[in-house]
């Protein structure tokens, strides 16, 4: 494990050279790998464990929409792929890769197959961190173990298919059996992550929580259409406001930050601009970190995580979120977005 200055803080981070594919192999030569759940996670994950050569089956309820994309991507009825309690009870090592709500409702049957000595593994902190919600309590003699891949599982498995990895937090919740730091470090790795950074349970969901419905996902959705609306308000067309709101950052601008920082960003910018956002920038951030603290306060006090188990429990969550999709999809934004993507030349 290497200690690294982040900035003037010292943390740890397990990266790849010490802790390499044939030593995640090793650790894991004599357990059966069961990977319940297969919707965007599952198959990443999966499929990536099986091209590193572990011994993994697939857990999944017969008949649905995820089952048949199982079949699709090559497991076999009775052999790697299964009903959810049978493959627990197969595995030594149960990775559960249902929603978060799903997790709720399939725990009783989990839980049943967890005999002493397994590892029980997550992608995310929400089922233990909230269990007076979830009613997640695992049993004492088996290991309990989290590596939470930063990013969506379709980018982890498009990504290893590129030789690149993705980049994961991990956490030790139990160690029944004196091992399950090893074996939670070598699921890390044989998953694909590239370099994984320490934390537990609760710093995981927190953060986790904080970050899609903050900047990640849902800040930069509304940021997005509060400034094409002004635009568009102020008399500027569809393909000017978009332009100038999304294409240019997606296309241009974040790539520069992604590669050498915010700095390296403006400072490739006019100084018109440099000038100007510089001075902007600190209204942003007020106008937004009562927001954030808002939404932080709203994470920790489980209110969060009360709304996803009430609305995704519900049969036709799909669909409503579907519907959700579509309103966003239809939006003038959107569609303008649709139009403009065509517009990307290729010299
Ligand atoms: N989507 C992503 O890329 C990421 C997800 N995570 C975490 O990984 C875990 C899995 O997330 P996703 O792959 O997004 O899940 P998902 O929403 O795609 O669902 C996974 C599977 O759960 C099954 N399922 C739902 N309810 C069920 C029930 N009652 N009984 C049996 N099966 C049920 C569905 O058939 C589906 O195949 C979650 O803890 C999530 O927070 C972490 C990082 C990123
Ligand atoms: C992709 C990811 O890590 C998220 C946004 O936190 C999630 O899908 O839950
Ligand atoms: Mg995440
Ligand atoms: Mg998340």
């Amino acid at each position: 494990m290497a200690t690294i200055n982040f900035g003037g803080v010292q943390e740890n981070v397990v990266k790849r050279d010490e802790f390499p594919l044939n030593k995640a192999q090793e650790v894991l030569k004599n357990e059966t790998v069961a990977v319940i759940g297969y919707g965007v996670q599952g198959p990443g994950q999966a499929l990536n464990l099986k091209d590193n050569g572990v011994n993994v089956i697939v857990g999944q309820r017969k008949g649905t929409g995820s089952w048949k994309k199982a079949l699709a991507d090559g497991w076999e009825e009775g052999e790697t792929l299964f009903e959810v309690e049978e493959a627990c009870k197969k595995a030594t090592v149960v990775m559960n890769l249902l929603s978060d709500a799903g997790q709720i409702q399939a725990w009783e049957g989990i839980k049943k197959h967890l005999t002493k000595g397994k590892a029980l593994y997550f992608s995310h902190g929400f089922g233990v961190t909230f269990y007076e919600k979830t009613g997640i309590v695992p049993p004492k003699d088996v290991d309990v173990v989290l590596v939470a891949p930063k990013g969506s599982g379709t980018s982890l498995r498009s990504m290893f298919l590129n030789g690149q990895g993705l980049n994961s937090s991990y956490a030790v919740f139990q160690d029944a059996t004196g091992k399950a730091r090893e074996r939670a470090l070598a699921l890390g790795i044989a998953i694909g992550s590239g370099y994984l950074f320490e934390t537990t349970f609760q710093k995981e969901v927190y953060s986790d929580l904080t970050g899609e419905r903050g900047v990640l996902m849902g800040a930069v959705a509304g940021i997005f259409e509060a400034q094409y609306n002004v635009l568009r308000q102020r008399g500027h067309s569809p393909s000017e406001a978009f332009n100038e709101t999304v294409e240019e950052f997606t296309q241009s601008l974040m790539p520069l930050i992604a590669d050498n920082g915010m700095d390296w960003m403006f400072a490739n910018c006019s100084t018109t601009a440099q000038r100007g956002a510089l001075d902007w920038k600190g209204k942003f951030r007020e106008a937004t970190e009562p927001v954030l603290n808002e939404l932080y306060d709203s994470v920790v006090s489980g209110k969060e995580a009360e709304i996803v188990i009430e609305a995704n429990s519900k049969p036709d969550y799909r669909t409503k979120l579907e519907e959700e999709l579509n309103v966003m999809k239809n939006s003038e934004l959107w569609q303008t977005g649709l139009e403009v993507r065509k517009l990307r030349p290729k010299l």
